[in-house]
């Protein structure tokens, strides 16, 4: 794997275009409409978007089991079409469905990975791999015997037999319980840390905010959004205040400042306010001014769903 220099993107898209053919004289599908990002080399890439956004026919692409229509797809420097070979050798893909022959064990189900990327027997990687996602005591169960969480492992080391420098996950904790979604994120963290450049595709945004060092916003097969997470959230410009009044709420305040204000239960307000334009010490000094006695505060940051929300209906469909 050399093609890649460290000042290269690991992945480079440049108007990337995917028209599915009609189905049964139906219309056809823009599913992505002229798609670019770069994906930098050593980051946890979140690609984010709501149902039907392009996500999975991106993720396909690059793996090579959908054509695109038009537009380039460089991985680790190496363009899908005219360099198909050393394009798939280097990227690691980790599917959404868990599809295993029950049949087989943790290490056969490497081995035979090994044997599919042509990888020599000394090169093979599967004890190291197992140790790797937390399985090596499983080495000699059957697939079918792991809980669910293990079979996700299984997958993620799969992915890494022919050390890809590229990991690409396909909504690597979709239906998991939040323990088995930590564990996960560990391990995507600790792959991460061991020099292995991860894309993930997630619909939850706490995941995405958690994980990922930059997001990439996909709707109606179009990129909305490309930033570091933390330039994303800051775009976030409301914040709430909780307040709990000593009397029961009978009027409401009112400031400039207010996007929104509105009682909760008897005693409490929720204002949300733009950060930009006020700060909570003057609100809350307008609103003694106004004889509203606060007895207790607590304050709220917008997050990442926010935002994401903001984006994804501000565009047309
Ligand atoms: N084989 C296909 N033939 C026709 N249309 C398709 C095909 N595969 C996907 N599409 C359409 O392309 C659009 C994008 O689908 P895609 O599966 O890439 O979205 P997604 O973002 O992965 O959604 P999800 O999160 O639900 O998996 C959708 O409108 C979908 O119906």
């Amino acid at each position: 794997m050399t093609a890649s220099s460290p000042a290269n993107p690991a992945i480079s898209i440049r108007d990337l275009v995917k028209r599915y053919a009609p189905a049964g004289g139906g219309e056809a599908k823009l599913a992505l409409k002229g798609v670019s990002f770069d994906v930098p080399q050593g980051e946890i890439f979140g690609l984010l978007g709501p149902n039907g956004a392009g996500k999975s026919t991106l993720i396909n692409i690059m793996a090579g089991l959908v054509r695109k229509t038009s537009g380039s797809v460089d991985i680790w420097g190496f363009d899908i079409d005219r360099d198909q070979r050393n394009a798939k050798r280097a990227i690691g893909i980790v599917p959404q469905e868990i599809v295993f022959d029950p049949f087989f064990t943790p290490y056969e189900v490497l081995e035979n990975q090994a044997g599919l990327y042509g990888v020599v027997k000394h090169l093979r990687r599967s004890e190291e791999l197992l140790r790797a996602v937390h399985l090596a005591d499983k080495r000699d169960a059957y697939a079918r015997s792991l809980s669910g969480g293990m079979k996700r492992r299984l997958l993620i080391a799969k992915a890494l037999v022919h050390q890809p420098p590229v990991l690409v996950l396909d909504e690597p904790t979709a239906g998991v319980d939040v323990e088995l979604r930590r564990q996960l994120w560990e391990l995507v963290t600790e792959m991460n840390r061991e020099g292995v450049t991860i894309v993930l595709t997630t619909h939850y945004l706490e995941e995405a905010e958690e994980l990922c060092d930059r997001i990439a916003i996909i709707n109606h097969g179009e990129l909305i959004a490309n930033k570091p997470t933390r330039e994303l959230v800051g775009m976030a410009r409301e914040k709430v205040l909780l307040l709990t009044l000593a009397n029961p709420v009978v009027d409401l305040p009112s400031h400039p400042g207010f996007i929104r204000c509105q009682a909760v239960g008897e005693h409490g307000l929720e204002i949300t306010y733009n950060k930009d334009k006020a700060n909570a010490g003057e609100l809350l000094s307008a609103l003694q001014a106004q004889g509203f006695s606060v007895v207790d505060v607590t304050t709220k940051e917008a997050d990442l769903e926010d935002v994401f929300v903001r984006l994804t209906a501000s565009v047309a469909v």
